[in-house]
């Protein structure tokens, strides 16, 4: 199987032309055994690009444990690579599981039209809302020296989210203008450098107590940016904006994978 590697402000994928539906098949078991860092190709998901009607590609998003979902960078990575394909130019409107995003590509550089979101719930001193997947947003003072992983598998397994599972995000308010956000991931069951979704979540329970229309969001991975418009209890027109990049292709044969 011939893949391609790419990242998005470190959250990484296997990515997989699928347009001729050669991979329709793939096993969970054979997902997670590609995504895994020491048995397989390593990444944090998987995604296949596939033909759809009347748009230009879907994006067919699987975490690294073969659950799926919709994912912010991934989606921002499947533009770049769609644009490396040349199915589209800087331009583009796509499928994926949450319904249809349009995106825009210039330099390296992807702009992502995710959903709108009717409204944001509260959950004690925290904030619950989807943003394609769903994220639990909370704020804390030192998000570099916070134990992401105890506590957000902790809240990822709690009785009120373990059914479904959920994103679990802390953030941390740099300025006004910014914020430093670190993920545990669903489907993932660690610490991610990134989480598209969950940076948008996190920006807009900030935008949604000033009057701010855009937020600068450190990762682990890099630094993105989110813009939104308020609307009602809710938000519209947001998108998500930061570098998608190819890391390296490669050949891989499924029948050898073991673990
Ligand atoms: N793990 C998430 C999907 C990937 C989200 C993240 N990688 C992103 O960039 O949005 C979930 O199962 O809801």
């Amino acid at each position: 199987m011939k893949f391609y590697k790419y990242q998005g402000t470190g959250n990484d994928f296997v990515m997989i032309d699928n347009r001729l539906g050669e991979w329709d098949d793939l096993s969970n078991e054979t997902i997670q055994k590609l995504c895994d860092r020491r048995f397989g190709i390593g990444a944090d998901g998987l995604i296949k690009i596939n033909t759809a009607q009347g748009v230009d590609f879907e994006v067919d998003y699987y975490n690294s444990d073969g659950s799926k979902s919709f994912c912010g960078n991934g989606a921002r990575c499947s533009v770049a690579f769609a644009h490396f394909l040349r199915i589209i130019e800087d331009k583009t409107t796509f499928s994926a599981i949450d319904g249809l995003h349009e995106a825009e590509i210039n330099n390296g550089i992807v702009k992502l039209k995710m959903g709108d979101v009717a409204s944001i719930s509260k959950d004690g001193d925290s904030y619950v809302l989807n943003t394609g997947s769903p994220h639990f947003i909370q704020y804390v003072d030192d998000v570099s020296n916070y134990d992401v992983y105890r506590n957000g598998n902790k809240i990822r397994n709690s009785d009120t989210y373990r059914k479904d599972g959920i994103n679990v995000n802390f953030v941390q308010v740099i300025s006004e203008k910014e914020l430093f956000v670190r993920t545990y991931e669903r489907g993932v069951e660690d610490e991610t450098y990134s989480c598209g979704t969950g940076v948008t979540a996190a920006a807009l329970t900030f935008m949604q107590n000033n009057n701010q229309t855009s937020v600068g969001i450190k990762v682990k991975g890099g630094r993105l940016k989110v813009y939104a418009e308020k609307e009602g209890e809710g938000f519209r027109n947001i998108w998500l904006e930061g570098p998608a990049n190819q890391v390296f292709e490669g050949e891989i044969n499924i029948k050898s994978l073991t673990f």
